[in-house]
C-alpha cells in the first residue's frame, strides 16, 4: 500500500508542451495538485483512442497520489457546441446523433455518458473528483464571454459572439502557429458575421429549429466548443492551477483557443500542459471519422481489460500507441507473467516459513526504486512495467530455489500490489481472479496429479506419461520428489 503519511515529492518532473522541455513540477498549493482533463463529446461509444487518453492520465493522476500528493482531477463532459469538423458551422455533434438515432438530445447526452463510464470503470480508471458538463455551466460561459467583450477581445455579431485573435497577439503560443499561415476554413456566411475569418466563436446564435439553446445577453443560442474548458477549469481549480491535459490533436484550435479566452479576461490559466500522443492503426491516428476505431467494448469481448490496459501503459502517453492482434497478444503475455508471478506469491504465503530472505529483499527495494524513478521521469511507463517484469525474474528465481522466508513474500506481493495495482492500476478485477484461479487450478493439478500417481502404481506407465506429456504442452513442469510430485509453471 502506498504510504497514506508520505511527504509530496519534490522530484517529480514533466514534458511541459507550452516550455517544450521536461520541468520540475511545482504545485500551486504545496502536497495539492489541480488537474483538468479535456473529456469526450458523448455522442457515440468510446474506442481504444480514447482509452490511451483515460488511461495517460489516470496512471498520472495516480502517481502524484503514489508521490504523497492530493489530487482534485477534474475532467468535463461536451453535451453541446461541438460542430461537426471541430469548426464554427456545421451541425452540432450531439444534435446530427440525435436525429439519427431518433432521441432527444440530451437522451444521447446521457447514453453515452453512461457507456464512457461503463468503458472506464472496466479499464480501472478512476473517476474524476469532478466531472462537469457543459450544458450545467451556461452562467458561467456567458460571464467570461461578457469579461471578454468588456476588455475589448471579443464583439457581438449577428447573435453570435467571436473571439477576437488580432487583439490577442499571444494567440498561438502553446502550438507555436502564426496567426498569418492559419487556415481559414468556415463557410462565406459565417465569415462575413466575423472580422477576421481567423476569429472563432464563443456563442453562437441559434436557428429556430435548432434544439440546444439558451437566453443570453446576445439573443437566443449556445456556447462555442472552447468557451466551457476555460470556465469550467478556473470554476473548480481556480486561478494558475497546475495541470490541464488532452490530446496532442487538441494543442490546436482547443487548447489555443482555452488560453486565449482565459487570459485575454484577465485569469491565470494552467501553468503545465501535457498532451498524450496517438493510438494507431497501421500508422494512422484511431478516429470515428476516419472509420478505422474499435470501440472499447469490442475490445473487451476478447480481451481482458486488465490486458487492455496493460498494452496501453506498456508504450509512454507522449509515444504512439500502434494497435493491432500482435501488439495484443504480447501484451497478454506480457502480462500474465506478471499475474502469475503474483499467484505464485500468494500460493507460497500459505505455508511459507518464518524469517526474511536479504538478497531478495534487496532485490524489490532496487525493482520499486527503478519503478518510482521511472514514473518520477515524466511518468515513463515502459520503463515502470520493465521494472515490474525485473521483479517477477527475480521472484520466480527465489520461489524456485526453494521456500522464501514470510516476510519476504509479503514484501514482493506489497510491491506488486502497490506498483502494478494501485499506481498502474493492472489489477482491478484481476488480482481477486488470480487469487480464485490459483484456488481451482490447485485442486484441479492435485486430481490430476493423483490420477498419474494411480497409473504408475497400476504400470500403466504410457498413460502416465501422457498426463506428464500433455501438461508440458500447456507449460506445466512435473518433477518427482521424494515427497511425491510436485508442479510449477
Ligand atoms: N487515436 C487516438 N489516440 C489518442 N487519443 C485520441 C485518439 N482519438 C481521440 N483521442 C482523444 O480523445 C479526445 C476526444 O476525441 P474525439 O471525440 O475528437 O475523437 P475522434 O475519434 O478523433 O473523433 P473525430 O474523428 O470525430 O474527430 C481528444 O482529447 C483526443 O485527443
Ligand atoms: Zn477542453
Amino acid at each position: 500500500m502506498t504510504d497514506p503519511n508520505r511527504l509530496p515529492d519534490p522530484n517529480i518532473v514533466l514534458y511541459d508542451t507550452m516550455q517544450r522541455q521536461k520541468v520540475r513540477f511545482e504545485p500551486t498549493t504545496p502536497g495539492h495538485v489541480g488537474m483538468y482533463l479535456c473529456g469526450p463529446t458523448v455522442y457515440s461509444d468510446a474506442h481504444l483512442g480514447h482509452a490511451k487518453k483515460e488511461v495517460a492520465f489516470d496512471v498520472v493522476r495516480r502517481t502524484f497520489e503514489h508521490f504523497g500528493y492530493r489530487v482534485r482531477f477534474v475532467a468535463n463532459i461536451t453535451d453541446v457546441g461541438h460542430l461537426q469538423n471541430d469548426s464554427d458551422d456545421g451541425e452540432d455533434k450531439m444534435l446530427a446523433r440525435a436525429r439519427l438515432e431518433q432521441l432527444e438530445p440530451m437522451e444521447v447526452a446521457d447514453k453515452y455518458f453512461w457507456s464512457f463510464f461503463k468503458d472506464m470503470d472496466d479499464l480501472n480508471v478512476k473517476r474524476p473528483s469532478i466531472n462537469p458538463r457543459a450544458t450545467g455551466h451556461i452562467q458561467e460561459q456567458i460571464k467570461l464571454i461578457e469579461e471578454l467583450i468588456a476588455r475589448g477581445h471579443a464583439y457581438e455579431s449577428a447573435g453570435s459572439v467571436y473571439f477576437d485573435v488580432r487583439s490577442w497577439p499571444e494567440y498561438g503560443k502553446l502550438s507555436g502557429r502564426k496567426l498569418d499561415d492559419l487556415e481559414v476554413g468556415t463557410r462565406e456566411a459565417v465569415r462575413e458575421e466575423k472580422r477576421d475569418p481567423r476569429d472563432f466563436a464563443l456563442w453562437k446564435h441559434a436557428e429556430p429549429e435548432h434544439l440546444m439553446r439558451w437566453d443570453s445577453p446576445w439573443g437566443v443560442g449556445f456556447p462555442g466548443w472552447h468557451i466551457e474548458c476555460s470556465a469550467m477549469s478556473l470554476k473548480y481549480l481556480g486561478e494558475g492551477f497546475d495541470i490541464h491535459g488532452g490530446g496532442l490533436d487538441l494543442q490546436f484550435p482547443h487548447h489555443e483557443a482555452e488560453i486565449a479566452q482565459a487570459e485575454a479576461a484577465g485569469h491565470h490559466f494552467a501553468r503545465y500542459w501535457m498532451h498524450n500522443n496517438m493510438l494507431t492503426v497501421n500508422g494512422e491516428k484511431m478516429s470515428k471519422s476516419k472509420g478505422n476505431f474499435t470501440t472499447i467494448q469490442d475490445v473487451l469481448k476478447k480481451y481482458d481489460p486488465m490486458v487492455v490496459r496493460f498494452l496501453l501503459v506498456s508504450s509512454h502517453y507522449r509515444s504512439v500507441t500502434e494497435f493491432s492482434e500482435e501488439v495484443f497478444d504480447s501484451a497478454r503475455n506480457g502480462y500474465r507473467r506478471i499475474t502469475e508471478a503474483l499467484a505464485n506469491l500468494e500460493r507460497a504465503l500459505k505455508d511459507a516459513p518464518a524469517g526474511s530472505d536479504a538478497a531478495l529483499n534487496s532485490k524489490i527495494d532496487a525493482h520499486t526504486q527503478a519503478f518510482e524513478d521511472a514514473l518520477r521521469d515524466d511518468f515513463n511507463t515502459p520503463k515502470a512495467v520493465a521494472a515490474l517484469f525485473g521483479l517477477t525474474t527475480d521472484v520466480n528465481a527465489a520461489l524456485n530455489s526453494g521456500k522464501v522466508g514470510r516476510e519476504s513474500i509479503e514484501r514482493a506481493l506489497n510491491a506488486y500490489r502497490t506498483l502494478g495495482g494501485e499506481v498502474l492500476g493492472l489489477f482491478a478485477a484481476d488480482a481477486q481472479t488470480a487469487q480464485d484461479d490459483t484456488e481451482v487450478v490447485d485442486a484441479l493439478m492435485e486430481l490430476v496429479l493423483k490420477a498419474r500417481q494411480h497409473y504408475r502404481l497400476q504400470k500403466q506407465y504410457a498413460q502416465a506419461d501422457d498426463v506428464r506429456d500433455t501438461l508440458n504442452r500447456v507449460g506445466v513442469t512435473v518433477e518427482d520428489t521424494r515427497d511425491g510430485a510436485r508442479w510449477k509453471r
